[in-house]
């Protein structure tokens, strides 16, 4: 049985009928689950806690009631040192917003970071934010239902969490990128699923989930070994060249494949056997 989680706006639930699974949902129904900062800092201290749960192998994040999220809380950020007149100088004013961007930006990679895969199942309203959220997730998956927007020049910001990063890497079409991040224009999720930014779509929310939880689970069967190092290796690689990424696969894999799981599986499909594997 996994440790028990208890968080004020994160629910974290390990279904019995998928073993090693962690379903993660954001837990703020009442305001679309808008982030505010309480939330997105205690959103790293969840994937921090289940990238080294080692009865966790694999997580799906959702949103409860009508939305994945509405992105920032717009009334608090009104509030807090976007627009707070502080009497510092320029400088200075530019380094405290400095670290409270990186501050953001490092709560957001967290979910990158998580050496478990995770599964971002989106419903409803998914704005601003939770591009750059659900770009850092491994897998994203919606339902017919969605309305995606990257929003932030609607309230007057360059996206600055992630979005304008890793975007463009998801999906590989800078054209397209550049459209919905300059104009804020919504799209659906047969547009998502055309320019590769969701591998899938459901009918509902429930569908989207039950669908991200299989592939959780189907993922979460395999080695943890094999699927942490495949995690890692290819978001390395994302980010250097071919030669780089060979050389550091080559360094990965000298320690990993002296795991016991090469010899559980390799000759598992020849033996007609589900082989199972340790925890890590
Ligand atoms: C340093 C910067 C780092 C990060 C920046 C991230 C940028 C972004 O995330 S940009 C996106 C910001 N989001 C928005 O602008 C969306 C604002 N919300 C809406 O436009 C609408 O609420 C809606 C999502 C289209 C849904 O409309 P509707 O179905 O009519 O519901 P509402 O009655 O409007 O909302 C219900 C309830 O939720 C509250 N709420 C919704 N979104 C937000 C939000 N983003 N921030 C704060 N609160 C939100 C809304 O106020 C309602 O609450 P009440 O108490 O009932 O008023």
């Amino acid at each position: 049985m996994a440790q028990n989680y208890s968080f004020q706006h994160f629910t974290v639930q390990f279904p019995a009928e998928y073993p090693y699974v962690a379903h993660v949902e954001i837990n703020r129904p009442d305001k679309m689950n808008a982030f505010f900062e309480a939330m997105w800092l205690e959103m790293k201290q969840v994937f921090e806690k289940l990238s080294e749960d080692s009865n966790v192998r694999a997580i799906v994040l959702s949103g409860a009631g009508k939305a994945f999220t509405a992105g920032l809380d717009v009334k608090a950020a009104s509030s807090g040192p976007l627009l707070s007149e502080n009497g510092l100088d320029p400088a200075r004013a530019a380094t405290l917003l400095r670290r409270h961007i990186a501050e953001f930006q490092d709560c957001i990679t967290a979910v990158e970071r998580c050496e478990k895969p995770v599964i971002a199942a989106m419903h409803g309203f998914a704005l601003g934010l939770a591009i750059d959220l659900s770009t850092a997730a491994d897998i994203r998956i919606c339902s017919r239902d969605v309305k995606f927007a990257v929003k932030e020049v609607d309230i007057g910001l360059a996206a600055d969490i992630g979005t304008l990063s890793r975007l463009p890497k998801v999906v590989g079409n800078y054209g397209w990128v550049k459209e919905v991040a300059l104009t804020a224009r919504v799209f659906g999720a047969e547009e998502a699923l055309r320019v590769g930014f969701v591998n899938s779509v459901h009918e509902d929310h429930q569908a989207t989930i039950n669908a991200g939880l299989k592939l959780a689970s189907l993922t979460a069967s395999k080695s943890p070994v094999a699927v942490q190092g495949t995690k890692e290796i290819l978001n390395w690689s994302r980010d250097h060249s071919v030669q780089d990424g060979l050389r550091y696969t080559g360094v990965w894999n000298s320690a990993a494949l002296q795991t016991k799981d090469v010899s559980a599986a390799l000759l598992s499909g020849l033996q007609k056997r589900t082989p199972t594997f340790e925890k890590l």
